[in-house]
């Protein structure tokens, strides 16, 4: 079995992301039977202790087909408007058949915007988080309504990928009408045969993967974008046919089925090689010697405790230097305080942060998932 489908038998939390083609049986109105099967295979998947996201499209097909409409509109407004409708129905299926397993489910409308604010990533990162460790599955799609980037943000494959990153998920499945990446389209070419396996980064699968059918946009270049996208952050991608029987099960069984496009490296490295080189400090946090000890030594979390001055200005997110009482910097990382919480908070214990901010965000100032030594 090759190693990226063994790291799936594995993995703790997986995107899994149902593509509008699939879900509305090519534009022909909700596929309720389909969606009851996929909800089974992703309650046993829950129950064998597989935390999930699921990410669905399809609320412009499904309004479509709610409001009698047979071609696609042209313009925002009328999508905007089927999204609305079709939206509707998609969260009552997900709520009905998941509650059948005895399972809540969530609805978590996203935009572009949430992934390129920083503060907004960060609550939304919470939000996420929070549900899944609650147990409940949050059902993802993009807030189709103030969308404003002509609907071409419209693409639920990037938004499965960015929500993996934010997760930090091992695994992303996108569930589609093929049975995974062919060397060329199979609508239109007889020949082309499955990929079964490739490097996410590799070119040469960006060359084969084309545009989408009538309903789905994206196509392959989206899903084959989207498992790059991922495996920054270290996840495996599984490019599946929803249509296959237990898709989801035998996946998680390791068996050979659909395209895997695997991550050069595992997540916390990549998250750490991101934290270590991409962003530009913001900051510095002076540290007392037991910080310093704490971080260097046992490799714990920077809490507010051992932190005695700081200087710069920066907000939660952003990359601070950590530095020993001589100015030497022996971390970087990702603070959840901006630099006027900090300066309340340093010195304090974590159990103080409410009663000095009113809320509190995290116990750590940084956490050590988001931190790399110097
Ligand atoms: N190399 C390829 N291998 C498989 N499918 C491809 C390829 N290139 C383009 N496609 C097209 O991509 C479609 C799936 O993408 P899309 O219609 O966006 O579905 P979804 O709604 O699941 O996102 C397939 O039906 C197929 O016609
Ligand atoms: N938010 C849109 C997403 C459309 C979309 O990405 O579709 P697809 O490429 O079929 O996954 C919807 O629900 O219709």
């Amino acid at each position: 079995m090759a190693a990226g489908r063994d790291k799936l038998k594995r993995a703790r939390r997986w995107v899994v992301k149902i593509g509008s083609a699939l879900l509305t049986n090519d534009g022909q109105g909700l596929d309720v039977a389909a969606i009851e099967r996929w909800v089974d295979q992703l309650a046993e998947l829950k129950r064998d202790g597989v935390e999930l996201v699921l990410v669905s499209s399809g609320a412009v097909a499904e309004g479509m087909t709610r409001l009698g409409w047979t071609n696609r509109p042209e313009d925002l407004g009328h999508l905007q408007a089927a999204a609305a409708v079709g939206q509707m129905g998609l969260v009552q299926a997900y709520e009905t058949n998941f509650s059948r397993h005895g399972m809540q489910t969530a609805q978590v409308l996203l935009t572009n915007d949430d992934h390129k604010v920083r503060s907004r990533y960060l609550n939304a990162r919470s939000a996420l988080r929070i549900l899944l460790d609650m147990g409940v599955v949050p059902v993802v799609n993009e807030n189709d309504t103030v969308a404003t980037d002509e609907f071409r943000f419209g693409d639920n494959d990037t938004l499965a990928a960015l929500v993996a990153n934010l997760v930090e998920a091992d695994g992303v499945i996108l569930l589609t009408d093929q049975q995974g990446l062919f060397t060329a389209d199979p609508r239109t070419d007889k020949s082309a045969t499955l990929i079964s396996e490739a490097r996410a980064e590799d070119e040469a699968i960006v060359a084969v993967a084309g545009g989408g059918g009538k309903l789905g946009r994206g196509g392959m270049a989206t899903k084959v974008r989207a498992a790059r996208l991922a495996a920054r952050s270290g996840a495996v991608t599984i490019i599946a046919s929803g249509r296959e029987d237990d898709v989801l099960l035998r996946v998680r069984r390791g068996e050979q089925v659909g395209t895997l496009l695997t991550p050069e490296r595992s997540p916390m490295a990549a998250r750490k090689q991101w934290i270590a080189g991409h962003l530009q400090a913001r900051g510095t946090l002076v540290l007392d010697a037991g910080a310093v000890k704490a971080l260097q030594e046992r490799g714990k979390s920077l809490l507010p405790a051992g932190v005695i001055g700081l200087s710069g200005d920066f907000t939660r997110g952003e990359m601070v230097l950590m530095a020993d009482e001589s100015g030497n910097v022996i971390a970087r990382g990702l603070v959840n305080y901006s630099a006027e919480e900090s300066s309340k908070l340093m010195g304090h214990p974590s159990a103080d942060i409410g009663a000095l901010l009113g809320y509190v965000s995290e116990e750590e100032l940084v956490h050590r998932d988001n931190l790399v030594l110097a």
